[in-house]
């Protein structure tokens, strides 16, 4: 019997999914435990490593989440909000640790994160690379370290099919930008300007998305004054970065006291 941590991925099929089944299967610090989708999707009943293209990884693709969730000791889960809000119920009420790399939630749905995480450790984060993670700092510390004098502007790109804006990385840019100014976000944000919008309103916090192509994912903070500009950019060229950094979570999550943690707790930025 192995005492590895075991791991359940869930949306095996999709970009993120497929990237952490090969980071799992190919990690011998952790086993591979569950391989869960949605109900009617393809690649439910087939071997998932079949199902990705490769060798088999002697694991079958399952619509059984809970069953898989109360199997595992840790759920990874980069899928949609509805699905995660489910995944995290089922998380607290079987004590699996929970990471989510989903973005796009509303209020409401991160309070029902909030109080699922009363049962269990999650750890959260709109972005699991150590560089974002590193930028969340600077940006904070800039943010802190200028006055109004700078306009704040986020800029993201992402591939065609992403399906939120701003990106869980954008936001969690303008937090931390909004935290060093000493002010709540939701009272300066500027989001999808259009049309006549009059001039921009001092200590704003703007933010833009581009859609298109195959973009991992890019993101800028620029801080523009009269006569300068400085840029703060990251650059994602391969998904194996966020994948890798959830791999980290999730062996970290385990066995930790009930609660929200961020990739920084994970990192040890903080
Ligand atoms: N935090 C981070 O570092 C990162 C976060 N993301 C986020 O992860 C999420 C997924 O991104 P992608 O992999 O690009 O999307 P995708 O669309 O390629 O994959 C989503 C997968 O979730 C599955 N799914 C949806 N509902 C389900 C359910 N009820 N049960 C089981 N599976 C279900 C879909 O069938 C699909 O396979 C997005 O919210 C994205 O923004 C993506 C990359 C990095
Ligand atoms: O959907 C994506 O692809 C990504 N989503 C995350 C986000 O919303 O910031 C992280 C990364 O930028 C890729």
């Amino acid at each position: 019997m192995s005492n590895r941590p075991r791991i359940a991925i869930t949306g095996v099929s999709g970009r993120m999914g497929q990237m952490l089944v090969k980071n799992v299967s190919d990690n011998d610090a952790v086993e591979l435990s569950g391989a869960i989708e949605r109900t009617d999707h393809e690649w439910v009943g087939q071997d998932v490593g079949v199902a990705m293209g490769g060798q088999p990884l002697n694991l079958a693709v399952t619509d059984d989440a809970a069953q898989a969730i109360a199997a595992a000791d840790v759920v990874i889960d980069f899928t949609a909000p509805t699905a995660t809000l489910a995944f995290a119920e089922l998380a607290a009420r079987h004590g699996t640790a929970h990471v989510i790399g989903t973005t796009g939630m509303n209020d409401e749905q991160l309070a029902s994160i909030a109080n699922s995480a009363r049962k269990t450790a999650i750890v959260r984060a709109g972005n699991m690379s150590l560089g974002v993670n590193l930028l969340v700092g600077l940006t904070r510390r800039v943010a802190a370290a200028l006055d109004e004098d700078f306009d704040i502007e986020v800029v993201e790109a992402h591939h065609r099919y992403k399906v939120d804006a701003p990106s869980g990385t954008a936001l969690m840019l303008g937090e931390a930008a909004a935290e060093g100014r000493g002010v709540k976000l939701r009272d300066v944000a500027d989001r999808g300007r259009d049309g006549i919008t009059g001039a921009r309103k001092r200590g704003d916090i703007g933010f833009t998305a581009i859609r298109g192509g195959d973009v991992v994912g890019e993101h800028d903070v620029i801080f523009a004054a009269d006569g300068e500009r400085i840029v703060i950019r990251h650059l994602a060229t391969d998904r194996g970065i966020f994948s890798r950094g959830a791999v980290k979570a999730a062996i970290w999550a385990v066995g930790k006291p009930a609660g929200e943690y961020s990739m920084a707790n994970v990192l040890g930025l903080e």
